[in-house]
């Protein structure tokens, strides 16, 4: 517990497991920032039980307006759904594997300036997607990305070295391309593909930008299908501004969209292996999420057109 000023007062959420690192330098480094800038604050470290829940109680129990997160995507969404439609602002600090959500922000590295991030003044309303009843802050998918993950997940290995060694089996045990349909403003349309991306936000936590259109506050999100795997167009999306050859993907800005896919296709969501499915139905919600962000962030420069 730090200086007791209740107007200020932050949880702060640890994931101790998250990215495979212990935390317990981290923590002190971040409760000495805290200290020194006057902040009081309360420390709830996840479980991975029931931590949706503890959440919800000790936002209940106490007057707090902003969490402090240090952990992965994973930890981010159970503190987004703890939040749910409270006026509750997330800070966040990466330390996860992949970092997914926050590789779309131009963030520091540099933990005393994610601090400051937090604590700042400048955020987002984040759009959120259901997708088949689960909450997607980040991108979900169908087909070959989730078959990754999902034999990452069933693997001992951490971390991106570990998406890398998974890549050849899957590759050759894959049953490609699958066959996809798409319903969304009205018109359905059929086709092909190795994967459709549900996609909130720009790019994985690889870097790899599968979206170049994403924006996280603009109230729709993209529904992309990838028709082929072209090595030389997989690897243009590790730039952002590329060109986009249309044989290798096509992209729609929906509110909401279903798939149907014949057979059974792997999907994830946020990266967690949900299951093979048959039927993907997601949709914007009407909440929002505040993010807090960088002043110098994209997203606050071009609302204020500065
Ligand atoms: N104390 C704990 N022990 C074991 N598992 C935990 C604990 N706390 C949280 N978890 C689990 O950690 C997972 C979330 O991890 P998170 O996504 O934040 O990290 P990561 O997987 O390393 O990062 P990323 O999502 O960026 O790849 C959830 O599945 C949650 O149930």
């Amino acid at each position: 517990m730090g200086v007791m000023d209740l107007k200020n007062k932050l949880l702060v959420v640890v994931n101790p497991i998250s990215g495979g690192a212990v935390k317990d330098e981290l923590i002190q480094e971040i409760a000495e920032l805290l200290n020194d800038r006057q902040v009081a604050f309360t420390i709830y470290e996840t479980t991975g039980e029931k931590d949706e829940y503890h959440i919800r109680e000790l936002l209940e129990a106490q007057s707090i307006q902003k969490i402090l997160v240090i952990g992965g995507d994973g930890t981010i969404q159970t503190v987004a759904k703890a939040v749910d439609k409270r006026d509750v602002a997330l800070g966040l600090i990466p330390a996860g594997s992949a970092n997914g959500l926050v590789s779309n922000f131009e963030f520091s590295t540099n933990v005393a300036n994610q601090i400051d991030i937090a604590l700042g003044d400048s955020y987002i309303l984040m759009d959120m997607i259901s997708v088949n009843d689960h909450l997607c802050l980040h991108i979900a998918d169908l087909g070959i990305n989730a078959t990754l993950i999902k034999n990452y997940e069933n693997s001992e290995i951490r971390g991106k070295l570990g998406y890398a060694l998974q890549t050849i089996p899957t590759l050759m045990e894959s049953d490609l391309p699958y066959s996809f349909s798409l319903t969304f403003n009205d018109q359905t349309i059929h086709l092909q593909g190795v994967m459709v991306a549900i996609a909130n936000a720009k790019q994985f936590g690889t870097g790899a930008v599968i979206n170049p259109k994403g924006k996280m506050d603009d109230g729709v999100f993209e529904v992309l299908i990838f028709k082929k795997l072209m090595l030389v167009d997989i690897l243009k999306t590790l730039n952002e501004d590329s060109y986009r050859n249309p044989d290798f993907v096509e992209c729609f800005p929906v509110t909401k969209v279903t798939i149907a896919c014949q057979p059974e296709v792997a999907l994830q969501v946020d990266g967690e292996f949900i299951g093979k499915v048959q039927k993907v139905s997601a949709e914007l919600l009407s909440s929002k999420l505040k993010i807090m962000v960088p002043a110098q962030s994209k997203e606050i420069q071009e609302r204020f057109n500065l």
